[in-house]
């Protein structure tokens, strides 16, 4: 369990991380999303005590990270694929790993397996390693101590779609299992995929959290018709304002009824009627976190 109370840092004047509060239970995968620069890995370096927080606490399991003895055993990390010492080959990197936490170092090959490491692999130095390797022996140094409790940013970069299918099978196991995952990505579709939960924050502030299926029902109905240009003005006569998707249908935030109705009323055909999901989902990301580096996030 992770909970995250009115976390705030500020740097300067300026609000990284804005009175952000959520929590993720045993047993699921809490998805945190935002575009870049909207405080996700702030947020998630200060659950793990490695930012101060301005305000605000953060607990893994009800303590706070730096109070848990020997850490790796209750929460493993991966913040950063990248910060291992690239002089190491990945099975140093591992061996070190089961010596701080007092784990019998033959776990070692097992932890290189579990990520789809071979022995080869393993003896090689990290400077060596892909960004998807490095992400697959961050997995395996987080995995390492058996945790409860999983903390990635960003896993996914640099892995290939294969990978992230690997992945998201390897994360959907260990919450079925019981644990607890926080996982962030600035990648709607990529968190989708394997969240229960989502959290979403924009510019330092949570704009949106819930069950990922009650996210996805309160996301609206998605209508098509025939003729685009009468469906717009039957919207705009019921009062009603959609959002355009990329292939011309239209999200609007209300149920089906109404939309039905109203366009039975001015004789519209309608092609299409039915729960946005995550085409709503999407809208709703990009209205809630509205910013150029958001348009990414939805490819
Ligand atoms: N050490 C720091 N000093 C000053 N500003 C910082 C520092 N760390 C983060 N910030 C700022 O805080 C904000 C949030 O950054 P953060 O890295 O948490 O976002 P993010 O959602 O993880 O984005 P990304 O996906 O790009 O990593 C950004 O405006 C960033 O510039």
């Amino acid at each position: 369990m992770i909970t995250v109370e009115r976390l705030t840092k500020r740097y300067g004047g300026h609000p990284a991380v804005d009175d952000v509060s959520f929590t993720c239970e045993p047993g699921t995968v809490t998805g945190f999303l935002g575009p870049n620069g909207a405080g996700k890995s702030t947020t998630m370096r200060m659950i793990c005590g490695l930012t101060p927080p301005t305000s605000g606490s953060a607990t893994v399991g009800s303590t706070p990270y730096r109070r848990l003895g020997n850490p790796g055993r209750h929460v493993g990390v991966l913040l950063d694929a990248s910060a291992q010492h690239s002089g190491r080959t990945g099975r140093e990197v591992l061996s070190l790993a089961a010596i701080t936490m007092g784990i019998d170092k033959r776990e070692v090959p097992k932890a290189l397996d579990r990520v789809g490491l071979n022995a080869t692999a393993g003896k090689r130095r990290v400077r060596a390693y892909s960004l998807g390797m490095r992400q697959r022996l961050g997995l395996a140094l987080a995995l390492l101590g058996d945790p409860a409790v999983l903390i990635l940013d960003e896993p996914a970069n640099g892995l290939d779609p294969e990978g992230i299918y690997w992945m998201r099978g390897l994360l959907r196991d260990f919450a079925d299992r019981g644990g607890t995952v926080l996982l962030s990505s600035h990648l709607l579709r990529e968190v989708e995929a394997v969240a229960d939960r989502l959290v979403v924050i924009g510019a330092g502030k949570i704009v949106a959290q819930g069950d990922k299926a009650e996210l996805l029902a309160q996301s609206g109905t998605l209508v098509r018709a025939a003729d685009p240009a009468a469906l717009a003005m039957v919207l705009e006569r019921a009062g009603l304002t959609g959002t355009r998707t990329t292939d011309g249908g239209v999200v609007v935030p209300t149920g089906s009824e109404v939309i039905g109705r109203a366009a039975a009323d001015a004789g519209l055909v309608l092609l299409e009627l039915r729960p946005a999901g995550s085409g709503g989902l999407e809208q709703m990301f990009l209205t809630l976190t509205a910013g150029d580096s958001v348009k990414e996030a939805v490819r």
